[in-house]
This record gives structure tokens, sequence and C-alpha cells, in this order.
């Protein structure tokens, strides 16, 4: 089905998960795996030229020439050359090669904003091929070392072929591929200048050593580039250079090219799209993805809003005031897709996530493809189905929604105080970074009220209201939070001392390790007090993590806090009222991520549609909080794009540049 056919279905409660890579087409597949089928010719012919230069060719000219170049590289020996020797024997040893490949393939999948695992599995399976080629050409063919003194033990290997200079092609060969295909600006050529200069040296390296002869090395260097060209003829050769970026008109139509032959199937007719694009974090080039991939699925009406810092969501209120709008596509990060939610929460029209920020918390949680390219694909072949968003306000904060998680104290001075500089540079460890310098701050003094319950009066150095539960790495932050809940769940964290801080970490990784059944029990946390109807509270990590579950939670400080909605940091304030809409957001969901598909005429629990009608909200009783205010249960809805009259201040941008 697509979206043409689309009806509305709701989540499955577990419906998380997280995926990434890459997703090919099996024919594609196969053709990519085709350049594979060269190695096992390629290892015959090592073998065979290894089997020649030790039988009958070793007496051929310019093998025969090759025990004087061993000799004249050992009466040249000096202290200086000796010591660079060793350090580039050092550099292609094998434990360097392993320690610097495994570093890089890390870097590779938890640095970048999407991971890189093409050029991961690029890098590490050349020089595993390598070390192969190598391994399989020693058993057949046994050279002895030259016959000069020699600077390094000997391996039990045969002399041929070198294998640190196989392997110093295949790692530093492999790095200047990714460093001139994968970066930008001229400083990428300088850099692969520097690593393609590795090889050759330790090839000589090896010669003044007397561990090889001048055809062992050459042999190293054809068996290591051949298995560089193999494993990325493999893996990166059809991700080349992008196709040109399309011409993305503010407000215009694309250019529409014909339907590519891969065209689905059932590509619906014409439907009206407003995509939202991020300009800073969506590239061009993901950009020309999402105008190829829309083609594909037979939306030719296709409008396109950028933002900016003052209008998040774009012209997106404007669409969708002038006339019926059957999808959003949303090309940015969580504040982006946070500011859209707000305009379309109530309204019925759908939302596609395209993962273009640092976080991308709301796809991580609802079990989307990190790659923006997969994700679309995978949501447009999917359906749209019904997820809950929060509502927050406070004093100063105008009511606006948030689809992931609003909060005050640690996670907002952490949002608020990471470099953009990291931030661009190393992703989402930049939080980690911001967050390892407030690990000192004071607590906070507050009172927390959910629904109509009891104010509670708690110290805590951070609450986050949450709809999705998991951060970055599938850190449980709140294990029980589900999109569908129709419930918001709340933590407070308050470690006291190191140990403290110890005990919510051993937890958090326990959770990660053990997924769902790392869940919390549900325990009173007022001596035999049962929990207030309709919430639970739960303590754990030694007490350093409170959890609660309510419709609506009420927290209010003793001081000015920090606080953040959805990673975007908002001017600090004494108050934070957050309640759930159930249901009142679309959003387009792959297949594969819906184990249990409620029948399509399950009942719309998002209310009123759009328009100035109230939205759902959960009911509360009216009644009077410790500050003499009154609570007529949920406010009325927020307008999209509207703030309240009471001054409220508009959440803030947290970076310049992404
Ligand atoms: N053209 C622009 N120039 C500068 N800032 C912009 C622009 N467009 C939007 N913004 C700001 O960027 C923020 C949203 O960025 P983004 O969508 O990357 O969210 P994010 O919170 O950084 O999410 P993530 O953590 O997933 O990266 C909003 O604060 C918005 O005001």
């Amino acid at each position: 089905m697509t979206l043409c056919d689309a009806h509305v279905i709701t989540v499955h409660p577990a419906a998380t998960g997280n995926t990434g890579g890459m997703t090919t087409g099996s024919g594609a597949a196969a053709g990519r795996t085709r350049p594979l089928l060269l190695l096992p010719p390629l290892w015959a012919l090592m073998v065979g030229a290894g089997l020649l230069i030790t039988g009958p060719a070793a007496t051929w000219w310019p093998l025969s020439a090759e025990g004087g170049v061993n000799a004249w590289f050992a009466g040249h020996r000096t202290g200086a050359a000796t010591a660079v020797s060793e350090w580039l024997t050092l550099v292609a040893s094998t434990e360097s090669v392993i320690g610097v490949t495994v570093v890089c393939v890390l870097a590779l999948v938890a640095l970048p904003r999407v991971p890189r695992w093409r050029e991961a599995v690029f890098l590490g399976g050349s020089v595993a091929a390598q070390s192969a080629l190598f391994l399989l050409i020693t058993l057949c063919v046994q050279r002895p070392r030259p016959v000069v003194s020699h600077l390094d033990p000997a391996p039990p290997t045969s002399s041929f072929p070198s294998g640190h200079v196989g392997a110093s092609v295949a790692l530093y060969g492999g790095l200047a591929a990714l460093a001139v295909t994968r970066l930008r600006g001229p400083w990428r050529y300088v850099a692969a200048a520097a690593l393609l200069v590795v090889p050759p040296a330790v090839a000589v390296s090896r010669l003044y050593r007397g561990m090889h002869h001048p055809s062992d090395v050459v042999g190293g260097l054809v068996n290591g580039a051949c298995a560089l060209l193999v494993i990325g003829a493999a893996l990166l050769a059809s991700r080349g250079r992008p196709a040109p970026a399309p011409t993305v008109r503010e407000g215009g139509r694309l250019p529409l090219p014909r339907p590519a032959e891969g065209a689905v199937a059932d590509a619906p007719v014409a439907r009206r799209v407003v995509v939202v694009r991020h300009p800073l974090a969506c590239t061009e080039k993901v950009a020309h993805q999402v105008r190829d991939i829309l083609v594909r699925h037979g939306c030719t009406d296709v409008r396109w809003t950028s933002t900016t810092a003052e209008r998040p969501c774009g012209d997106l209120a404007a669409y969708t005031a002038a006339g019926r709008v059957d999808l959003v596509v949303v090309c940015g990060g969580d504040g982006t897709v946070r500011a859209c939610a707000d305009a379309l929460a109530g309204s019925g029209t759908a939302l596609a996530v395209v993962p273009c920020g640092t976080g991308n918390l709301l796809a991580r949680n609802l079990g989307l493809p990190v790659r923006p390219a997969a994700a679309l694909e995978e949501a447009l072949r999917g359906d749209p189905v019904r997820i809950d968003v929060g509502r927050v306000s406070g004093d100063g904060l105008a009511p606006t929604r948030f689809t992931v998680m609003a909060g005050a104290g640690f996670d907002a001075v952490m949002v608020r105080d990471a470099s953009p500089r990291l931030k661009t540079s190393l992703g989402w460890l930049a939080y980690v970074v911001s967050a390892v310098r407030h690990l000192g701050d004071p607590p906070m003094r507050l009172t927390i009220r959910l629904d109509t319950g009891d104010v509670r009066r708690r110290r805590a150095r951070m609450v986050v209201v949450g709809n999705v539960g998991s951060l970055q790495g599938g850190v449980p932050l709140l294990p029980d939070a589900r999109p569908d809940s129709g419930r918001l769940e709340v933590v407070l964290l308050d470690p006291r001392g190191g140990a403290g801080w110890l005990a919510v970490a051993a937890h958090l990784l326990r959770g990660m390790t053990r997924g769902r059944s790392g869940r919390p029990a549900v325990v009173s946390t007022s001596a035999g007090t049962p929990p207030a109807a309709g919430t639970t509270e739960r303590l754990r990590a030694r007490g350093a993590l409170e959890y609660f579950s309510a419709a609506r939670v009420d927290i209010r400080f003793a001081e000015p806090q920090a606080r953040e909605v959805d990673g975007d940091c908002a001017v600090e304030g004494t108050r934070l009222v957050a309640e759930v809409e159930p249901g009142a957001l679309l959003v387009q969901l792959p297949r594969s991520r819906q184990p249990a598909l409620a029948p399509a005429s399950a009942p719309d629990r998002s209310g009123p549609r759009p328009g100035p009608s109230p939205a759902p909200a959960p009911a509360a009783a009216p009644a009077d909080d410790e500050h003499g205010d009154r609570h007529d249960g949920p406010a009325a809805p927020v307008r999209p794009g509207r703030a309240t009259p009471a001054a409220p201040a508009p959440l803030g941008r947290t970076r310049d540049v992404l």
C-alpha cells in the first residue's frame, strides 16, 4: 500500500527500535558484490607469481639483482634512518593496523550524524581481505628472507609477499580513498597525499631492515591495492559522486524528472506534498534524494519550503491554510520535526520524518532508519500512524508541542551549552562533552503535581517529561514511554555523589542491554501509600532516578531553571507544565515498525480536526494547587505557530551552524 490508499492505524507499543545502514535491493546488491569474485583469481595470480619468483625465474634479471639491493641497504644503515624505519614498521605492524582499523571503523559508525556503514565496511573489509589473501598466498609460496642481517625478528611466514606493505596499502590507501571521496574542501587532497606516502615509505623501510626482497614489497603493494580496489568496487563504486542537486525553489514546484525505471509499482496518483527543509541540516544531496523518492512514489505536486531560525517550519502553516495537504515531509532534526508537529497536530495531515539532525530522537524512537533516504523510502511504503504529542507551557514559555521530551535542569543546560562547532564535527557526542561540564551543578528544589494528585516536594538535578523514552545509543531514559500510550512519562534525576552517578549509569546500561526487560518495577515511594489513581511512581538506581506517569504534569522550581523542548533551549523559568494530546499527530511509519496494526476503522483519538476547535486532552477536574492557581483541566489547544500573548519567549536556537 502507498500513501494513496492509506488508512489510519495505531502504532503498537513495541514499535520501537532502530536500524541503520544500507538498504539495497537484492538485484543491486548482487551486482555490487560481483567484484568480490575477482578475489580467487587474484590469489591464483599472486601464487603463480610467487612460485615463478622462487622457481624458474629466480635467476632472471631483475630478480637476480635483488640480493644486491638488500646488501646496499644493509651497508648504508645509520642511526637516524634505522629509527625512522623502525617507526614505519611499527605503523604497519599487525597490532597497529588492527588498532587503527578498529578505531576508524568505530569512528565512521559513531561520529557522523548518519553512521557511515558502507565506508566502515569498506575499510575493515579491505584490511581483512588483504590479510586473507596474504595468508593464503604464504601457504603456497615459501620464500626465505634476504641473506643480510635482519633488524626485526623474522616471522615464520614466507618473505613473499610483504605483509606490512600489503596491510599499509589497504589501511592507509583506504583512508586516503575515503578522504578524497567523502570529505570536502581542498585539504582532503593534502590528507590523502599524506596517507598515500605511508605504503611506499613502509616498503622502503622493509628493504632497509633486511626483511624483504624488492619483489616481496612489490607483491605486497599489488596484494593491498587489489584488495582495496575489489572491496571498493563492491561497496563504494555505486555511490560515487552525487547527481547534481535539484533546484529547490522556495515555494515552487520541483522540476519533475521522468519516473525512473525502478518506480514503485503501485505508485499513487499525484499527491499534494509539502517538504519542509532545514537548509543547514538537510544537504543538497539529501534534498535531491527526497525529490527523486517522492517522484518514484508518484507524488507530483510537491512544494518546498525552507526553515529559518525565526520560522522553524518555514511556510508550512501558509500551505496548510491554503488548501489540503496530504503529506508533510520534514527534512531536519528534532527541532524542525517539533515545529512541524506543532503546526500539524490534530490536522489529519501525515508527517514523514527525514532524519537530518544531530539527535533525530523521534526517528530513532519510532524505529525509522537513520539514513535520510531510507527513512523516507520506508515511510512512504508504510502507513500513517497516530502518535501522541506533548504540550508544554510555562512562565515566559509560549505553549507549544513536543514529540520527544521536554525538561529542565541538567539536560537543558547540556543542550544550551553544547558547542556548535563540536556538534558539527562530533555530532551528538558534543552533548556528552557538554554534559560532563555540568555533572557538578547543584540540584534544583521543585514541586511536582501529577494530574490532580498531591503536590510532591523533591530535589533533582534534572526533570524530563517524555513522549518517547530512548536517547542516543538506545539509552532508556524513560523505559516505559510509548508514543501511543496516551500518557507522558516523567523522570527525576537526583544522584548523590559519584556513587549515585555510577548507579544511574549502571541502571541505564543495564536497561540498554536488557531492552524492555529492564523496565523498572512499580513500587510505592511514599511508605506504603499506593500510587494515586492514574499515576505510577518508581524509584530506581538507589533512589537516584524516580519515575512517574501522568497525562498532565505541573512542575514548579524554587529558582528559575534552564528549560528545553525537544532539544531547543527555552528561556529560564520557574514553571513547566506538560500535558499529553493523545494520538494528535499522524506520522508515516514503515510497516516493518508496526508489529501489530489496529484495523483501519480504529477510533480516531485525536479528536477534533484542524482549526480553532479544541484538540483532545485528558480529563482533569478543576483543582487548586498549593500556589492557589486554578487548573481547569487541559488548556485550550495551541493554534499552530501561535504564541500566547503573555510575553512568551520563542524557543532558542542552540547552534548557528550544523
Ligand atoms: N535556516 C536556518 N538557519 C539557522 N537556524 C535555523 C534555520 N532553520 C531552522 N533553524 C533553527 O534550527 C533549529 C532546529 O534544528 P534541527 O531541526 O536540526 O533540530 P535540533 O533540535 O538541532 O535536532 P537534532 O538534535 O535532531 O539535530 C530550530 O531552533 C530552528 O530555529
